[in-house]
């Protein structure tokens, strides 16, 4: 699948919200891909990740043991990418603000890839790989359905993405007059 393909699909849904966002990060937005609404349509993920299923196996050289998906956006995408690359799914989740593997145990040395939904900063995705080598986890790669950096962003690992779409994002103190007039939401669960 192409970027306008997946935007095709996140557009479909109602999934590509205007307004004024507070994304993960702290930065501000105009622009928030509110993935949920894809994500409650299983003919739509399935499509999704089938394809960024086969961009993993193409461009991951390797055995694969697991997927780890980030909570919560990261479920979903990761569960089903994970049929797909026929391996099993588990997930990281917070715990008072730190991503840990609460429910799972991995084997030294186990080789995963990290499943995203959205990229903005991989602030998230290096938040999860330290979590996993902290228990001696192997990252080979981490992928993510839409990267908003468009490639720009470093995580640390190679990062492979099913779509590239450059959304603007601004610091809190730094904002357009035309998005300093609308009220800000926070869609997501940091902090939470
Ligand atoms: O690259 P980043 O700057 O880290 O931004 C992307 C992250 O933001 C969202 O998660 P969020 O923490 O908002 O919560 P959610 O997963 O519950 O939606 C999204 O699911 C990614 O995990
Ligand atoms: O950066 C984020 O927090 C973010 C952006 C976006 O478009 N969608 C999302 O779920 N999170
Ligand atoms: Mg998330």
């Amino acid at each position: 699948m192409n970027t306008a393909e997946v935007l095709d699909v996140f557009r479909s849904a109602g999934a590509v919200l205007e307004g004024h966002f507070i994304l993960t990060s702290g930065l501000r937005s105009p622009v928030f891909l509110q993935k949920a609404r894809v994500f409650m349509h299983a003919d739509k993920t399935e499509k999704l990740c089938r394809a960024l299923a086969a961009k993993i196996r193409a461009e991951v050289d390797g055995p694969i043991d697991y997927v780890v998906g980030p909570a919560i956006g990261g479920l979903i995408p990761a569960y089903e990418t994970s049929r797909h690359l026929g391996v099993p799914a588990v997930w990281v989740e917070r715990e008072q603000g730190v991503f840990r593997l609460r429910r799972f145990e991995l084997e030294k040395g186990a080789r995963v890839v990290i499943v995203e939904d959205i990229v903005t900063t991989g602030l998230s995705i290096r938040e999860t790989i330290a979590c996993l080598r902290d228990l001696g986890a192997e990252v080979v790669a981490a992928a993510c359905i839409i990267d908003r950096s468009a490639g720009k962003t470093d995580v640390g690992v190679p990062l492979i993405a099913l779509a590239e779409y450059e959304v603007p994002a601004y610091p809190a103190d730094a904002l357009p007059p035309e998005l300093a007039a609308i009220p800000a939401v926070k869609p997501g669960s940091r902090n939470i």
